[in-house]
């Protein structure tokens, strides 16, 4: 094809001249001759259009070879040249860190690593940060607490001090969420994945749903949850006679999607309970899908899992605008709106001036966000609360004599929960163990001032939360063991003030579901530990597996006592 251009080009150039001979030869073309004159008027138009249709296809090869030499520019740009100017910005700042492998980073190495980890038995004794993060662990051990990686063809500073995760969640404006994974976008859309003014419009019209005033009146529908599940593990143990092997993960994760269902949609919580079905398929498959984020646009290929993506995606949009337009209508039939979580959000959005409200799809987001951040957490760390009150059987005792002096046999209510230290003392500790985001990621988009570094736009910083929380210097030398004395006075006195617990993040970007989380965790606690006495069972495999969160990968087989 070039050659042939090539010849074209030059054809062109001589264009010009070309008509001027055509012209000049047709102002001498007599009338005596007719017909010759005829032809050569046929033969001139048709030399007019070659010359025409050639001029055009100049245009075009040479647009294509600007798009062609354009992407070029564009892909070495990205994949190179800009990595390495990045790379040695952070060189010059006195970081360290590993060298740049193109386009991949550091992701092959640390997938390899991850592999290796998972590859070997697991015993609860074994230090989770090698299992979970053993690239991060290595990483932490090489260069110390602040060093550089890859995220493919971008540098992520990890920091572990302090001081500088203050400033990064203070300065939310400027350490802006990353979007590495767009797929992750149709769980976590929303409140959780905006940005700038976006997410203070977003945060002001969702905070009402989650004050504590309102999340005290979902007590009831807590205890209405979490005492279903508890009948029916009566049941299960008294078949068996007083104990019987149960996986409790099932189970809890089931819980946690329940109290979500029924506390967002109230009584439209049946079909709330297919979004949770829907939405635990659909993280299963996005789950499928990251390891081939690297291929560009790969999501929008027409695989199997794409499109079954896209199919329940529908299905989540259609159920939730019947959800939301039902209540719609009864507000506009001037029922009054419902006290839960949905039903919150709409006040709130109506009470908005005309334009600074949501609209459908972003409540939709919003509902889904709910689903995904309030379930999935919740239901880990009661998982591994019960998995190390089982391996520490005095601080079960404990929580449980506390239980009892407060409620005895009776219904848990909030103002008993309140009263309920050791309980909190512990789950604080499991928090600070196995917290459910074990990492937050924020990204630059200029140059930046943090603490004596400057950074520049265009890159990552990390917050290892679960390095930081086993961080013997921020600690003490038993950063490892489990020890909820360690929150005898709060949280304050256990981090002698400094931004070092971070199960919920911190700053003006705190979890907004926080409250709601430990009312229904120490809820759901206060039944399990008022009927039960549980322990490890031998067929307990330790298995923490990242996933979104840190999950038991093998389920939490118990052995249940009935008290
Ligand atoms: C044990 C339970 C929970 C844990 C450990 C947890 C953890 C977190 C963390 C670490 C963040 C901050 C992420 C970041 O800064 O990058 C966050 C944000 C968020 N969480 Fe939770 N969460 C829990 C429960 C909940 C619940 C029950 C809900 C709602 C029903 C919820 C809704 C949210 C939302 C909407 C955000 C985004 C807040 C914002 O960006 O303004 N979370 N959560």
């Amino acid at each position: 094809m070039w050659p042939e251009v090539v010849r074209n080009l030059s054809k062109g150039q001589s264009s010009t001249v070309t008509n001027n001979i055509l012209l000049s030869e047709h102002k001498s073309i007599s009338t005596k001759d007719k017909s010759a004159h005829a032809f050569s008027s046929s033969k001139f138009s048709k030399i007019l259009r070659d010359q025409k249709h050639q001029q055009m296809e100049i245009v075009i090869a040479s647009l294509a070879l600007v798009v062609v030499l354009w992407c070029i520019w564009r892909i070495l740009e990205w994949v190179w040249l800009k990595p390495k100017m990045l790379e040695s910005y952070l060189r010059r700042q006195g970081l360290v860190g590993t060298r740049y492998t193109p386009l991949v980073g550091d992701v092959r190495r640390s997938f390899s690593m991850l592999k290796e980890a998972r590859s070997k038995p697991m015993k609860p004794t074994d230090d989770l940060i090698s299992l979970v993060m053993p690239y991060s662990f290595h990483m932490l051990n090489t260069y110390g607490k602040t060093f550089f990686t890859w995220s493919g063809p971008i540098p992520a500073i990890t920091i572990m001090n302090p001081q500088l995760i203050k400033e990064v969640y203070n300065k939310f404006y400027d350490f802006e969420k990353t979007h590495t994974f767009p797929l992750t976008s149709l769980l976590t859309d929303g409140l959780a994945n905006a940005d700038g003014d976006k997410w203070v419009k977003h945060r002001k019209i969702i905070n009402p749903a989650f004050h504590f005033e309102k999340i005290k009146n979902m007590v009831p529908t807590f205890y209405k949850s979490c005492i279903e599940v508890m009948c029916e593990w009566e049941k299960l143990v008294s078949d068996k006679g007083s104990s019987c092997e149960l996986d409790v993960w099932p189970w809890i994760v089931n819980m946690t999607g329940d109290v979500i269902s029924r506390t967002a949609f109230g009584s439209s919580y049946k079909e709330g309970q297919r979004i949770f079905i829907l939405q635990a398929e659909l993280a299963h498959l996005i789950i499928l899908a990251l390891g081939k984020n690297y291929i560009p646009a790969y999501r929008h290929f027409p695989t199997k899992n794409n499109r079954r993506m896209k199919t329940i995606v529908k299905e989540i949009q259609v159920i939730l605008r019947g959800i939301i337009s039902h209540r719609e209508k009864a507000r506009d039939a001037g029922e009054a709106p419902s006290d839960d979580l949905l039903g919150i959000l709409l006040k709130s959005n109506s009470e908005q001036s005309k334009g600074n409200g949501l609209n459908m799809e972003e409540i939709m987001e919003e509902c889904k966000l709910f689903y995904f951040a309030g379930q999935e957490t919740t239901s880990v760390l009661l998982a591994w609360t019960m998995v190390l009150l089982s391996q520490h059987q005095d601080w079960q005792a404990r929580a449980r004599e506390e239980v009892m002096q407060v409620f005895g046999h009776n219904k848990p209510d909030l103002q008993g929960i309140n009263q309920l230290k050791v309980m909190t003392m512990i789950i604080y500790e499991v928090l600070r163990l196995y917290p459910p985001v074990i990492q937050m990621n924020r990204a630059t988009h200029k140059e930046i001032k943090l603490g004596d570094m400057t950074l520049p736009g265009g890159i990552q910083v990390h917050m290892p939360v679960l390095l930081i929380h086993r961080d013997t210097k921020l600690w003490g030398d038993d950063a490892a063991e489990f020890k909820p004395e360690r929150f005898k006075d709060g949280i304050a006195k256990a981090t002698k003030n400094q931004v070092c617990f971070l199960p919920f993040g911190w700053g003006p970007r705190i979890c907004i579901g926080q409250n709601f989380a430990l009312l229904e965790a120490k809820m759901a606690l206060a039944l399990i530990l008022q009927r039960f006495s549980f322990e490890l069972s031998p067929s307990y495999v330790h298995s923490p597996y990242r996933v979104f969160t840190i999950h038991p990968q093998c389920g939490a087989h118990l052995i249940l006592h009935k008290l």
